[in-house]
């Protein structure tokens, strides 16, 4: 869809040139929102991406999950299928596409014992709509999951209206700034 890929060019550049202070700060109030949101707290099992650089840096979620006793597992594409795999203190990665760090165990986690999933994209809407990469995994794994969603979203995220189509999926919860 090329209005997808006319955003898609542009919030990339958008979420490229938010760097420095202001954007660590305010990437910092969003993992606070999301550490006192009810979702967070009653979840044992975490779903989280591993971040590049351009996202929201998702290190200290999984930090923090740990310190609370919370398992996390995070996605690994295996056969351009996306599924998710356990992570500990322990665990190895490789680069996979797109820069994108993975573990090298491919133990497939059951995806209906996850609690609650933080969800990436490159724009979202308050109403839970999103934009990701284009490659619709995400959108797979919404259709099928019945936990607690949820993304966090820097001002330069939100957007008032998305090119959407039928099969994308919305998340429950978007963590934003702007009230
Ligand atoms: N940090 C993070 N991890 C994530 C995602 C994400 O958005 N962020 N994903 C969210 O979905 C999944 C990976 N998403 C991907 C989306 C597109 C392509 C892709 O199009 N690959 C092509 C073209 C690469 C390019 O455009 O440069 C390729 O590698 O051939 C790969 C992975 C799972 N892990
Ligand atoms: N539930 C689904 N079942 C089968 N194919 C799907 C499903 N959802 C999305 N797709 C396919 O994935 C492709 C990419 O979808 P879309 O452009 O909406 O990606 P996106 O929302 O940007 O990416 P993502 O969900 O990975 O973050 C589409 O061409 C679509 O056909």
């Amino acid at each position: 869809m090329l209005d997808k890929k006319i955003v898609r060019t542009l919030q990339k550049q958008r979420l490229a040139n938010y760097v420095g202070f202001q954007r660590m700060q305010e990437e910092t109030a969003l993992r606070k929102l999301l550490f006192r949101s009810n979702q967070w707290q009653k979840a044992q099992i975490i779903a989280v991406f591993l971040s590049t650089a351009t996202e929201i840096n998702t290190q200290p979620i999984i930090a923090r999950a740990w310190s609370e006793s919370k398992r996390t597992v995070v996605p690994k594409i295996i056969n351009k299928q996306m599924v998710f795999v356990e992570i500990t203190s322990g665990s190895n990665f490789n680069l996979g596409q797109m820069n994108i760090k993975e573990p090298i165990d491919s133990t497939i986690f059951d995806i209906t014992l996850i609690d609650l999933a933080i969800v990436p994209g490159l724009a979202f809407t308050v109403y839970g709509e999103r934009l990701g990469y284009g490659a619709g995994y995400y959108d797979r794994f919404l259709s099928l999951f019945c936990g607690d969603t949820v993304s966090l979203a820097l001002g330069v995220q939100l957007v008032t209206s998305l090119p959407l189509e039928g099969h994308d999926q919305k998340v429950s919860h978007i963590l934003s700034q702007r009230k």
